[in-house]
């Protein structure tokens, strides 16, 4: 028995296929260049930015520019799934969705080139969402100072929620964010002679225990944040004490004053690690990205026409802990994001995500009517 699948799903398993890290997506950049140049270009308007790509579908009767952000990198993270379209590159997955994301603008992209509306339309497929960040560095480009849109929307997947659903909430989304790599050098030597050593692997553990501290003890309980260090590497060998360490993790905070606070209390415990241990430290925050802010406004209209002319079953959501470099254009651009059902066991950043692909038709088809809507006002 053949089972026919749609041609966005088929997209999405070839993208999945060949995930890239951030600002090194060749291969996708290729990819979607491909097909984009391959639908009919009397409306269109095509143009690179590093590895990212921005598409103007030009309106009938222009009066706004309405803009809509895909994001198109993948995780260092070794698939687990046993799907039959499994990463091509061995340690990178797309664990965060973003091969949906494409697979849903590229819908989105073809749906207007071949109804086009009054307003004109701006698609971007940004590079470098999970690290160092695209977004911002897009936004001062001479491109977008040409194409600058006056109102935006995007889509995360969200594997806790079902397809036909959406998440979404006015004011803030997601959280402010920052990466943390701490560096920690002390004197390696035998493992039978620690007296004769600075044990950087401890000084590492102690201070791991300690960053958890800020979030109980300095942050407002009615405030929130998160530090999670992701990975800790040190030492050469188990019977060497390790002369270095060094940690990788984010900061997470709902507040802007609160990433001030929490940043500050980490170079205090680091400079104490420094002192109690007798070692070097190095920290280096890594990039920032700013809140998910929706519009009130837009938000609360986005709500309302799914409500009264879709099936789309609306949840109303509390706000996040992850980050999403879409804040840098939401604090630009009036607009909002939302989070879009896709039902997996496996939640995001995790090496078995399978969303389920019915999202995938079911997201194009309820945010082309709303864009029409818009476009047309
Ligand atoms: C939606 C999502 O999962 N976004 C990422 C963004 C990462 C930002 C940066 N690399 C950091 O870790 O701070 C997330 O982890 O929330």
């Amino acid at each position: 028995m053949s089972t026919t699948i749609s041609p966005f799903v088929k997209i999405r398993r070839e993208l999945h296929q060949i995930p890239e890290l951030g600002f090194q997506e060749f291969k996708t950049q290729k990819y979607l260049l491909d097909y984009l140049q391959s639908l009919p270009q009397e409306r269109l308007e095509i143009k690179t930015w590093k590895t990212g790509i921005l598409v103007k579908i030009n309106g009938l009767k222009p009066s706004k520019m309405i803009g809509y952000r895909a994001d198109i990198d993948g995780l260092p993270i070794v698939e687990e799934t046993e799907l039959p379209f499994l990463s091509e590159h061995l340690d990178q997955m797309h664990a965060c969705g973003h091969d949906f994301h494409m697979s849903i603008a590229l819908g989105l992209v073809t749906y207007f080139t071949n109804n086009a509306v009054n307003d004109d339309l701006l698609f971007i497929f940004q590079p470098a969402e999970e690290g160092p960040g695209g977004a911002e560095p897009m936004l001062q480009s001479d491109i977008m100072k040409e194409w600058m849109p006056d109102q935006i929307l995007a889509l995360h997947i969200a594997p806790e929620y079902p397809v036909g659903s959406i998440a979404v909430k006015e004011g803030l989304l997601f959280a402010n964010t920052s990466e943390l790599f701490i560096d920690l050098k002390g004197k390696g030597g035998h493992a039978a002679y620690p007296h004769k050593t600075n044990d950087m692997v401890v000084a590492a553990c102690s201070l791991v225990t300690q960053l958890q501290s800020i979030v109980s003890r300095n942050v407002d309980p009615l405030d929130s944040a998160v530090i999670t260090i992701g990975k800790i590497t040190g030492g050469t060998v188990q019977n060497i004490i390790a002369e270095r360490a060094r940690l990788e993790g984010t900061i997470r905070t709902l507040s802007v004053e609160s990433m001030a606070k929490v940043k500050k209390r980490v170079e205090a415990l680091i400079k104490g690690i420094e002192v109690g241990y007798e070692c070097e430290a190095q920290i280096d925050f890594g990039c920032m990205y700013h809140q998910v802010y929706n519009h009130e406004e837009l938000t609360r209209e986005f709500i309302g026409y799914l409500n009264e002319n879709t099936d789309v079953n609306v949840i109303e959501c509390k706000e996040a802990m992850t980050g999403e470099d879409f804040g840098y254009l939401l604090e630009r651009i009036p607009g909002f994001m939302f989070w879009l059902g896709v039902d997996s066991e496996y939640g995001l950043h995790h090496a078995k995500l399978n969303p389920k692909e019915d999202a995938i038709d079911y997201a194009i088809s309820f945010i082309s009517k709303y864009i029409q809507y818009k476009g047309n006002e």
